[in-house]
């Protein structure tokens, strides 16, 4: 064996196993080259271009839309048809592309699984190959898994339908090189699904379709429409034949929603509101802005008006296009504590109704107990209708920037920093070891909620905030919590698991993102170089 597999231009960093040739034969390899050497480029000067419009919003500019666009914004378009199968799209999950987790997810009570290389994986070279794998075989109806104890787990006869998200711009594939860089993880999670799945998707009547994470500005969904043509065209697929629904998850692209739509308009089917994304990106456009700081997570809820201007005009943004307007998730998880139970169901509830109530045509729910109650909330709004397309929010009155940039109300407290800390070393730890979705504290968190969480304390020592009892956010004060929130945890998960984890190494890495002069743009970039 080798110590590296060199294919055309494509060099692979380690052998591959028997089970990942099944993945990696060389007419899937030349596809990923071909898609490689076309438009790795061009998402380099996608990514220099973020840096350029945070250099403005550093130096004092806010995101606005775009006058240059006025007209794609004021003509009246609409979005390629949307295909009758994706147009009831009420509930749906997600989860990263674990073997029981697909298999869970697929037999749930929803319409969709959207299978997650983003926000809830940690890309492992092992969980990627794993979870290609695992679609390979959920696609082709042979997915199986047994338990440890020996619990067996099949699909059910009607599935949900699969969508695959794949990874952000921001993200690289360091096990394969080309010309001595990283590839683009994202073109590498599409390259695999789409060539190993393409097929059965359409002998079942279904097709590729794909969740696009972390968009900024519409040139990158450009970047992602030349993609599709190019691979619709190489497998001849009639032109629109992939589908994508992109999540407006950033602040910049809250502005270019019609934007985003139009230059995806033979393959987009709808926008989604990825909150905790967004929350996290609210934060990082706006790090230099002392004047829209927000204050404890647990306040920031989709009332605050940014965030119900968001959902909004998401919605009436979708609608007017013919696109639908995905809701987003609750991080609330089922408890096994009756009592917390019921609240938390409630909660659920209540955000979902929200949704509905909206105009959304649809949601999101991370774990298959809360599916049920989605499910009624949508049925009692949606009734027999499979969408709310004919929900146009006319009646509103213009959405503004001002309203989608409007500071949030709410305290900025020492249980709040502490809980911020508990979660992003908590999940910083996970994420190192390679899980990239964890319950902590009865939710759900994953990259985005950490980012909020780690970003936040950043901000706060940044602009020296005062915390509601008068201490003053500072670096030293942040290292002492983050000390004693150690301390705490190794009393509650003993020394053991302290011990044997990646503690330190979180502990370090959060050190590191929270207190450097420069806010760091994701912690999965300087989080990637721990990882296998
Ligand atoms: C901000 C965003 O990007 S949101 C999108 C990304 N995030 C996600 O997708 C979150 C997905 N959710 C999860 O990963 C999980 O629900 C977690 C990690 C939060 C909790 O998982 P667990 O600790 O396993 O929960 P729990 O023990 O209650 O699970 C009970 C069962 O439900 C299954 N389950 C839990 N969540 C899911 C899910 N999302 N999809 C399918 N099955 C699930 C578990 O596998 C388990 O199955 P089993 O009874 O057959 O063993
Ligand atoms: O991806 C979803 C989010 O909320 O972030
Ligand atoms: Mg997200």
């Amino acid at each position: 064996m080798t110590d590296s597999v060199i294919h055309n231009t494509l060099t692979f960093t380690q052998p591959f196993t028997q089970a990942e040739k099944q993945l990696l034969t060389p007419e899937a390899i030349d596809f990923l080259h071909t898609l490689v050497a076309r438009f790795a480029p061009e998402r380099e000067r996608l990514l220099k271009a973020r840096q350029q419009r945070q250099q403005r919003y550093d130096q004092g500019a806010l995101p606005d839309f775009d006058s240059e666009t006025a007209s794609i914004r004021n003509r009246d378009w609409q979005v390629r048809p949307i295909p009758q199968l994706l147009r009831d799209r009420r509930v749906e999950i997600t989860g990263p592309p674990d073997r029981k987790m697909v298999i869970n997810a697929l037999n749930a009570n929803v319409n969709v699984f959207m299978a997650d290389f983003e926000d809830s994986l940690a890309p492992t070279w092992q969980k990627l190959m794993d979870g290609q794998l695992t679609l390979r075989d959920a696609v082709k109806d042979t997915l199986s898994f047994t338990s440890e104890a020996g619990k067996i787990y099949q699909l059910k006869s009607d599935p949900a339908l699969l969508m695959c998200r794949v990874r952000g711009l921001h993200l690289n594939e360091k096990h394969v090189e080309w010309r001595d860089r990283a590839i683009p993880g994202g073109l590498f999670d599409f390259a695999l699904y789409l060539f190993h799945n393409v097929d059965a998707l359409l002998e079942k009547g279904h097709a590729p379709w794909f969740y696009l994470p972390k968009t900024e500005h519409a040139s990158e969904v450009a970047w992602w429409r030349e993609i599709f043509r190019f691979s619709e065209d190489r497998f001849d697929l009639p032109r629109g034949t992939i589908k994508a629904t992109v999540l407006i998850e950033t602040l910049p692209a809250v502005f270019q929603m019609d934007e985003i739509l139009w230059e995806l308009r033979d393959h987009v089917v709808g926008l989604n509101c990825g909150r905790w994304d967004y929350i996290f990106s609210y934060i990082k456009t706006l790090a230099q802005h002392g004047d829209r700081i927000l204050p404890d997570r647990q306040q920031i809820s989709m009332d605050q008006p940014f965030l119900d201007a968001y959902s909004r005009l998401l919605i009436k943004t979708c609608h007017r296009r013919g696109a639908l307007a995905m809701g987003g998730m609750s991080a609330l998880i089922p408890s096994k504590d009756a009592e917390r139970n019921a609240w938390v169901m409630q909660k659920v509830q209540e955000d979902k109704a929200r949704e509905a109530g909206n105009g959304h045509d649809g949601t999101w729910v991370a774990h298959p107990g809360l599916a049920d109650i989605a499910m009624a909330e949508f049925d009692r709004q949606l009734g027999e209708q499979p969408n709310q397309l004919h929900v146009s929010r006319d009646q509103d009155a213009p959405i503004t920037a001002e309203r989608l940039l409007r500071p949030c109300r709410g305290l900025r407290t020492e249980a709040g920093m502490r809980a911020n800390i508990r979660v992003a070393l908590q999940y910083l730890e996970a994420w190192i070891g390679g899980n990239g979705c964890v319950p902590i504290d009865g939710l759900m968190e994953d990259a985005a909620t950490a980012e909020i969480a780690r970003t936040s304390i950043w901000q706060w020592i940044h602009h020296k905030q005062i915390l509601s009892d008068g201490q003053l956010v500072t670096t030293e004060l942040f290292e002492r919590l983050l000390d004693e929130e150690m301390q705490a945890l190794q009393q509650t998960l003993g020394e053991e698991r302290c011990r044997s984890g990646r503690f330190a190494d979180a502990a370090a890495l959060m050190a590191q993102i929270t207190t450097d002069d420069e806010l760091v743009s994701f912690l999965t970039l300087p989080g990637y170089r721990l990882l296998p």
